[in-house]
């Protein structure tokens, strides 16, 4: 039988170790690849947050979802690459719009200023939100430089 469960790349520093295992049991219906970190040690933020973005980059998954404390470190990394775009996600209505406005591909979540309950909200409204595409597209194929 066919897996035709949607792929996603999830990636964490020491901040997100916790949620990031904590999204992986949530994510149950999807296909989760987990690119690390794989403890509470510290390490730094662009070593995970560059192989989701290249992971995503190349097709081989849909989305990424990565989480840093502040998540401004794993955005600003995952957005050096040309066919991503990231967005830092920290209320439902944000999470909404990366995706209708943005077409937001890596959804970045500040694990220090969220609960685990907005994030695991947060994460299913990135996840069911399609982009609108119109004048939004337009915006969106401006922004490669
Ligand atoms: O890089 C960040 C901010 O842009 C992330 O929030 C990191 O998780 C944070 O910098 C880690 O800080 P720590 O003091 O080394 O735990």
């Amino acid at each position: 039988m066919p897996n035709d469960k949607i792929k996603i790349a999830i990636g964490a520093d020491h901040a997100g170790f916790e949620f990031k295992e904590m999204l992986k049991d949530y994510l149950s219906d999807y296909e989760v690849e987990d690119f690390g970190t794989h403890s509470l040690d510290s390490v730094d933020y662009p070593n995970f947050a560059h192989p989701v973005a290249s992971a995503v980059e190349s097709g081989d998954f849909k989305y990424g979802i990565l989480l840093c404390g502040s998540a401004n470190g794993v955005a600003i990394t995952a957005n050096k690459h040309q066919n991503i775009r990231a967005g830092l996600c920290w209320e439902n209505e944000v999470a909404s719009l990366v995706r209708k406005h943005n077409d937001a591909n890596v959804l970045c979540i500040p694990a220090r200023f969220v609960s685990d309950k907005l994030a695991k909200e947060i994460t299913t409204t990135f996840l069911n939100t399609e982009f609108e595409g119109g004048r939004h597209q337009n915006r969106v194929d401006k922004i490669s430089c």
